[in-house]
């Protein structure tokens, strides 16, 4: 890899947006018995604008899924907190939702499409009416109107993506948790699902924060991309991705700026691999 081109670094939050997601000053250490103990992240502090769709990408094994976890209140974090729509994160709260890589998983088999979606909105105590609108819409947003009687086992793999999506948004949630949610599909469904999640967030206005191991579907997706370090965790760079809001697969991934940007996060975790860390002096 040669040298970077300069990135333009994401502007600093409080300008205006309303922050919906703010880190401040999160570490996570795992010390589960009769195993070693771990320290997944030193130090995290950053906010997410509300109606921001922001991405993180690492190294493997750089703690993307402890801090999506501890951010979605399904683990606790050992110091800092989590804030969310100024309510410190300590359990799942009410307005996030997660879609996660494994949707096979996720869905419950025995139910079909339509039931899957209501699930949550039935623990809400949603009337029956209501639900039955909330599920509809959601189903129209992912363009599975036609599956709803169906089982998940009957559908593709990027169908049941979609439907743990339309679960996702139906539950009409303030932020959206999306870990590797693609990481088990083809390129082709991948590509038509990160669409989704474009032309979702544009439509619905939600908070996206998408973890994800590949850097082309940060830039593709992301209106920031936020790099993290090796192992304890720590930020390399917030990079603000100034690519036009409209973007397609074809002429997005062939902007000479997508390449930049891609080239630059790119040697940012290269460095990160090879030990170089913003809180040392040090490169090992
Ligand atoms: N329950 C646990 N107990 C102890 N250590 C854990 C636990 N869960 C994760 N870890 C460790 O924490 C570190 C971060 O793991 P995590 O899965 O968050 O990384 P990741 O960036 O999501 O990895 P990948 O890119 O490979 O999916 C790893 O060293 C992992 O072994």
């Amino acid at each position: 890899m040669t040298e970077e081109p300069a990135a333009s670094v994401a502007p600093e939050p409080g300008s205006g947006t309303p922050v919906a997601l703010d880190l401040q000053g999160v570490k996570k250490t795992y010390d589960t018995p009769g195993r070693p103990h771990v320290e997944a992240i030193r130090q995290l502090d950053f906010q997410v604008g509300r109606g921001e769709l922001v991405c993180v990408v690492g190294p493997s094994g750089a703690g993307k899924t402890t801090l999506l976890r501890s951010i979605a209140g399904l683990l606790d974090v050992t110091e800092g907190a989590v804030v969310l729509d100024g309510q410190v994160v300590t359990g799942p709260p009410a307005g996030m939702a997660v879609v996660f890589q494994e949707y096979g998983r996720s869905l419950f088999p025995w139910m079909t499409v339509r039931q899957n979606i209501e699930l949550p909105l039935k623990e809400q105590g949603i009337p029956k009416a209501v639900r039955r609108e909330k599920v509809d819409k959601a189903l129209a947003e992912v363009s599975l109107t036609e599956a709803a009687e169906q089982h998940p086992w009957q559908l593709s793999g990027g169908m049941q993506q979609r439907v743990a999506i339309a679960r996702a948004i139906a539950y009409e949630p303030s932020v959206l948790l999306m870990d590797e949610p693609f990481a088990a599909v083809d390129a082709q469904t991948r590509a038509e699902l990160e669409d989704l999640v474009r032309a979702l967030w544009k439509r619905l206005g939600v908070t996206v924060l998408f973890v994800t191991h590949d850097i082309d579907e940060a830039v593709y997706l992301g209106e920031r991309v936020i790099v993290l370090s090796n192992r304890p965790t720590v930020l390399m760079e917030d990079v603000n991705v100034d690519l036009p809001r409209d973007r397609d697969q074809l002429t997005t991934r062939s902007d000479p700026r997508f390449g930049e940007l891609r080239g630059h996060i790119y040697a940012l975790i290269q460095k990160a691999k090879a030990g170089h860390r913003p809180d040392s002096e040090t490169e090992a």
